[in-house]
């Protein structure tokens, strides 16, 4: 595994690149918002409603406000959360005052509510702005239409919710598929610096300390071609079993390799790893697995070292791998702190190799 070279920067996690392409297509509804609200404003400049006029120009305010966050920061001023207030104060005094040609702008607002808003936040909106506008629409129009104007736009937010919901549910499936491995079920590499930095993190803002263990099957080769691969994929559901049935909730297994696992352990000391390290060890060599095949790991364990980057994290544990398969396999090794950490481990016990 050549870390050092790893092509999987923070930035390239699935998350990030959809949270990524999300801030993009806010960012264009708001130009696009932007640029429609705009000759409204100066129209209903022209034409003395002031009320209205200060109501877009608060809203077109709101959407520079919101772009520039966007672009500067990468982030956004209150979440957008002023634009459905502004838009539905909009609309719904547009349409009593200028009738029909303001109520025009209730449809494409209601079905941006769900681009913009989180969902429940967007249905919120819809709501309430469905109740002012039959209000507005009875007080306005003959009654006929009000039925006509409350039903059509119901059945709008209605298609832009599920469209929105089928979305989101798409994306959910695309971040599972692109996480995943698909043979075992657990954490594929492309997140694996992104978790790593946030471990990183903890230790250097609150001396929060975690480790990383790294579990290599050994001689799977021969497994495979004496029992056949299918057999081998078999050992290595079960193998993620055994382990997942050794870990905590908030504990996350990587698949890195074909036979190489490693899990990251928040919160918890080489000690602690350790022991963890060696029941991994115990529940994969003490039971054959499928067909009664039976086999062993090599463990390594290593504790994050204060100013270390994920790379240099993982490379210490990887050398304690060759380390644990040099000195004979189905052991356990602990890989010596860094240079750079200078805090001293509290239990007072220098590292040791367990078998
Ligand atoms: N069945 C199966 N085998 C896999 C999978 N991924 C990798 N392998 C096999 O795992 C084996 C790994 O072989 P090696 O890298 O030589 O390692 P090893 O035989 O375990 O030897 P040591 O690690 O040195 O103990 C290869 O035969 C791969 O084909 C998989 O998804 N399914």
């Amino acid at each position: 595994m050549d870390l050092a070279n790893n092509p999987y920067s923070p930035s390239s996690g699935p998350t990030l690149a959809v949270l990524k392409f999300k801030q993009r297509l806010v960012f264009h509804l708001y130009s696009w918002t932007l640029i429609a609200a705009a000759p409204l404003l100066i129209i209903r400049w022209q034409q003395d409603h002031l009320l209205l006029t200060a109501l877009l120009l608060l809203f077109c305010l709101n959407a520079l406000l919101v772009m520039g966050f966007l672009h500067f920061r990468g982030t956004y001023f209150l979440k957008g959360r002023l634009f459905p207030l502004l838009a539905i104060m909009c609309s719904v005094y547009s349409t009593a005052v200028n009738g029909h040609i303001g109520l025009y702008w209730a449809y494409p607002i209601a079905v941006v509510f769900f681009f913009l808003l989180p969902l429940r936040e967007a249905i919120a909106s819809n709501i309430l702005f469905l109740i002012l506008l039959a209000v507005v629409s009875y007080l306005t129009f003959p009654e006929a239409d009000v039925w006509r104007i409350t039903f059509s736009l119901a059945l709008t937010c209605l298609f832009a919710l599920v469209s929105a919901w089928l979305v989101g549910k798409i994306q959910q499936e695309l971040v599972r598929l692109a996480t995943t491995d698909p043979l075992t079920g657990c954490l594929n590499r492309s997140q694996l610096s992104d978790l790593l930095n946030n471990q990183i993190q903890m230790r250097e803002r609150y001396e929060r300390v975690s480790s990383a263990i790294l579990i290599d099957l050994d001689f799977f080769k021969a497994v495979n071609d004496q029992w056949g691969h299918l057999a081998g994929d078999r050992i290595l559901q079960e193998l993620v079993t055994r382990i997942r049935g050794r870990l905590r909730e908030t504990d996350q297994l990587f698949r890195i390799g074909g036979e190489e696992f490693m899990v990251l352990l928040p919160e918890t000391r080489q000690k602690d790893a350790e022991n963890l390290a060696n029941q991994l060890l115990l529940t994969i060599r003490s039971k054959p697995f499928f067909n009664e095949i039976r086999v062993t790991a090599s463990v390594s364990v290593a504790e994050v070292c204060r100013g270390e980057t994920w790379s240099a994290w993982l490379n210490r544990a990887d050398q304690a791998l060759y380390e644990a398969k040099a000195r004979g396999r189905n052991r356990v090794e602990i890989a010596p702190n860094s240079p750079s950490d200078q805090a001293p481990d509290p239990s007072g016990q220098p590292a040791q190799a367990t078998s």
